[in-house]
């Protein structure tokens, strides 16, 4: 996403000194930031960094200790339906019920989400290229298929940003292509904010448009894949993320 673009736009989700603390200690520390949307945010950082418990709290998985999060305008502190209603996620595997057919499932979800319109269900279908298989059962599916219904499922009721906390994770080679295009379209097409995380650098560079990169609980920075283009010795993500993990680890 440009800049012009990006001033133009509310944030769909803003993040404000979000913190967990257990035991004394901080998990997440004081972490802000904004999602806007149409891109993909990338939110990286070494095992144990603590993104899996801020995606936690961004979707209310766990409560927080300190800060917030705004989605389209609502807390998720203190108006949590009102703001969870903007957000589809899969945060572990998605749950699907293997001996039902992949339409089973997406009916059986939107029955529980309340009315979606057999239109929508089949838009999202289309969307995420399951047409020619959807009336087969889940069990006969690749682990790529099995994700792309999860986040049909996850995209039923039309949210504005998409939380997917590393998607790309047991898939082969084509099922990684597949998921990137998949994440690229909704995010330039459908227009949601999309973040994902990753360990997966060059994947993720080919698939976000900005980052984030968590050290220790605390977001150490963030950064647009146009930035790391402009540096004097143009920079791959992976020999950004390295400089700046190995600073923290002398540090
Ligand atoms: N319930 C808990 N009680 C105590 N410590 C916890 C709890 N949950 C997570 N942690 C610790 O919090 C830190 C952050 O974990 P988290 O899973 O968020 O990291 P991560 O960045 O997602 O790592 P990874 O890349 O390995 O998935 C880790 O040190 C972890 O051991």
């Amino acid at each position: 996403m440009s800049n012009r673009n990006k001033l133009t736009k509310q944030p769909v989700v803003e993040v404000r000194n979000l913190t967990k603390r257990i035991r004394h200690r901080n998990l997440v520390d004081q972490i802000s930031f904004e999602l806007f949307p149409g891109e993909v945010f990338g939110f990286l950082g070494p095992n144990g960094a603590g993104k899996t418990t801020t995606i936690r709290m961004m979707v209310g998985l766990i409560g927080m200790s300190d800060g917030d999060v705004a989605i389209n305008g609502h807390s998720i502190r203190t108006s949590f339906r009102e703001a969870i209603r903007h957000v589809g996620a899969i945060i572990e595997n998605p749950e699907l019920y293997k001996h039902l057919t992949g339409m089973q499932n997406l009916k059986q979800f939107a029955r529980m989400v309340g009315t979606i319109p057999q239109s929508r269900i089949d838009q999202i279908v289309q969307l995420v290229g399951l047409s020619a298989r959807i009336h087969d059962k889940v069990k006969t599916y690749s682990l790529g298929m099995r994700q792309r219904l999860g986040i049909a499922q996850a995209l039923l009721h039309n949210p504005a940003v998409l939380i997917l906390d590393e998607p790309t994770n047991g898939l082969d080679p084509a099922g990684i292509r597949e998921m990137r295009q998949l994440v690229r379209q909704l995010a330039a097409e459908e227009g949601l904010a999309v973040m994902v995380s990753s360990h997966l650098l060059a994947e993720m560079e080919l698939m976000c448009d900005r980052f984030g990169v968590v050290i220790d609980g605390r977001l150490r920075t963030t950064f647009s894949l146009s930035d790391l283009q402009s540096q004097t010795d143009t920079l791959t993500l992976e020999e950004k993320y390295i400089r700046l993990t190995e600073v923290a680890s002398y540090a």
